[in-house]
């Protein structure tokens, strides 16, 4: 385990000090109330046998009995300390953890599958049983296995050869079952990870999986993942079997070689009985922890494990928590200077733009074939995603500066595909902008369209949505996602194909709407549609990233289509090289205003 990696349990662990202090205390009294029985029946076999003491028995029966009482109360307190320490623990992780994936930026969460993510809340239920279960008393108890070495040296010297060789040999076992069993349970975990994450993903497309009977596809797959985790549960378990009957075979050999051994000594009158019996007891007490090491492995090394996993996740760089500056609502002047961003390092870039200006006060259509950037490019605006290279400027000052909630904020986003969670419609709404009223609220669902539709439902605002909205349909959700953009008012809106799912009727309702919105606002949409086009002030058309074209929507269209732009132009722009009039010298203008409220600089032109 790095010390990179573990740091952070540090931080979290120092503050229970105190609390550690009362557990080895408790421990310590637990450990020395096991000498109690051990010592009673050497005393009995001693000193009552034999000499017909039975007053000392009455003498030693009360007083061992008073001493377990002690220890039921004391055991019951260090149980009680251990759960209260696992629960801050928990408590702390499981934030940390959560604010921590919060402020991670998109691209990280986007680099790994979900079933990873998921798999962090286990680490800290991991962490938590370990801390509070049995594995953490054995390890409590680890360090007192050197009184029981030192009492058997007081009362049975003439074995104490025999109790070192197990001692050593008890210890090789313990400490090469951990390598053993740290490498299998990390080729486990490895396994049932991948499993888990197919099974993630057809639990997601549930639908399509269905409606495609994609499980004939999917079952080989699914086995072969299935059989993987089975193997290599095996492979642990054998491994594990392995060391533990090792561990049974070790003890017996030390009950025989210590009786063996003691007998002699106790022909030559060098060892009573008594002592005898007493240090057979305390060999299991000695031995035991130990073994029972060889057992715990599996759950230290899942343990370090999900130290380390979430080590690194704490480790990852996270968006800004806090603000450079205080800043006012901004009007919505967007710039992208000198922009360049891939989505990982091989591939190529999927936006690389040299200069861009979009001005509130119009609609900006953003144009361009699947897989042109379109999305990346409001990506890029929103701050979701980082550029390498160059800066998104928000009224002349770097994004780079506002936090998450900030940028939110100040820019509405309706995504391509609405993401709405398991909650009330009300709440997905009001998401957009914790803390608005319900007027705003009712505000919004009217200008999205969706307010008739909701009153008509029994719950109306208080009806649950299910699953990521799946009692809604496609266009219900998008509404909602509209309205969540709205609320709050903000002087940007960001909107990626938002009649995709939208009837006619709604597409004109949306229509007049963004009109009305454009007029104050900086409003760029993701859109081909014949409705919403007509309404844009100007257009951006992207391909393969770089701007190919740039200007008032009229004149941009009509150089893009060859005539006067359609009312209803075609669901995709036409490649810009293959149109009849290319409009690259519109683009290589170096900086120079296009008119309406797009400028665009030179470069990014395929
Ligand atoms: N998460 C991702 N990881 C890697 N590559 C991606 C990712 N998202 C998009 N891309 C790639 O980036 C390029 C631009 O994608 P983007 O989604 O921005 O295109 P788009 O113009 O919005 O497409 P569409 O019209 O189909 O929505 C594409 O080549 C795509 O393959």
């Amino acid at each position: 385990m790095s010390t990179e990696k573990t740091s952070w349990l540090k931080t979290v662990i120092e503050p229970l000090r105190p609390v550690m202090r009362e557990l080895l205390a408790a421990s310590l009294f637990i450990n020395l109330m096991a000498l109690a029985v051990p010592i009673f029946v050497m005393q009995v076999y001693d000193r009552v046998i034999g000499h017909n003491g039975t007053a000392t028995l009455k003498g030693l029966v009360i007083g061992v009995g008073v001493l377990m009482a002690f220890d039921w109360i004391i055991r019951t307190s260090r149980g009680r300390i251990m759960q209260t320490a696992a629960l801050r623990i928990d408590v702390e992780i499981g934030t940390k953890l959560f604010d921590k994936i919060m402020h991670l930026p998109l691209r990280t969460l986007e680099s790994r599958p979900a079933s990873f993510w998921q798999t962090l809340f286990r680490d800290v239920d991991s962490i938590r049983n370990t801390v509070s279960g049995s594995t953490a008393v054995l390890l409590t108890d680890l360090p007192f296995v050197l009184i029981f070495l030192g009492v058997i040296f007081i009362i049975g010297r003439p074995l104490a050869l025999v109790f070192v060789v197990l001692f050593v040999a008890f210890l090789v076992l313990a400490w090469r079952s951990g390598g053993a069993m740290k490498e299998s349970t990390g080729k486990e975990k490895n396994v049932q990870q991948a499993r888990d994450g197919l099974v993630a993903e057809i639990i997601a497309g549930r639908a399509t999986v269905k409606a495609v009977a994609l499980d004939r596809a999917i079952r080989p797959i699914w086995e072969e993942k299935q059989a993987g985790a089975i193997e290599q549960s095996i492979q642990r378990g054998a491994v594990n079997d392995e060391y533990v009957n090792l561990g049974q075979m070790l003890t017996m050999l030390g009950s025989v070689a210590l009786t063996t051994v003691g007998a002699v000594f106790i022909m030559d009158h060098d060892l009573t009985m008594g002592a005898l019996v007493a240090c057979n007891m305390l060999s299991s007490r000695l031995y035991g922890p130990i073994n029972q090491l060889v057992g715990a492995w599996k759950s230290f090394s899942s343990f370090r494990q999900s130290v380390d996993r979430l080590g690194e996740v704490f480790a990852e760089s996270e968006e800004r928590r806090h603000s450079a500056i205080e800043r006012e609502r901004p009007s919505g002047l967007i710039t992208l200077e000198d922009i360049s961003f891939a989505y990982d390092q091989k591939s190529q870039a999927a936006a690389s733009i040299d200069r861009l200006e979009i001005h509130p006060g119009g609609i900006t259509a953003v144009l361009g074939r699947n897989g042109s950037g379109k999305t990346t490019l409001l990506k890029i605006i929103l701050g979701l995603y980082h550029p390498a290279k160059g800066r998104v400027l928000l009224d002349g000052a770097d994004i780079a500066q506002f936090t998450r909630a900030e940028l939110a904020g100040w820019m509405g986003y309706v995504p391509q595909e609405c993401v709405l969670f398991n909650a009330s419609i009300r709440d997905n709404i009001v998401y957009g902008a914790p803390g608005a009223s319900d007027e705003d609220i009712l505000e919004a669902a009217k200008v999205a369209g969706v307010h008739q539709y909701i009153i008509d439902l029994p719950d109306g605002y208080g009806t649950s949505i299910g699953e990521a909205g799946s009692r809604l349909s496609a266009g219900q959700r998008q509404r909602i996602a509209i309205a969540r953009a709205l609320l709050g008012n903000p002087p940007v809106l960001l909107l990626d194909e938002p009649s995709a799912s939208l009837d006619r009727q709604a597409e004109e309702d949306l229509r007049t709407t963004l009109a009305e919105l454009g007029k104050t606002r900086t409003v760029i949409i993701v859109t081909h549609s014949p409705v919403l086009l007509p309404i844009c002030r100007d257009v951006v058309v992207l391909d393969k990233g770089c701007v190919a074209a740039a200007g008032p929507a009229a004149e941009t269209l009509q150089r893009l289509f060859g005539a006067r732009p359609p009312q209803q132009p075609p669901a995709q722009p036409p490649h810009p090289q293959s149109a009849p009039q290319p409009a690259p010298h519109v683009v290589s203008q170096p900086a120079a205003p296009l008119g309406g409220g797009v400028r665009i600089g030179v470069g990014g032109v395929s």
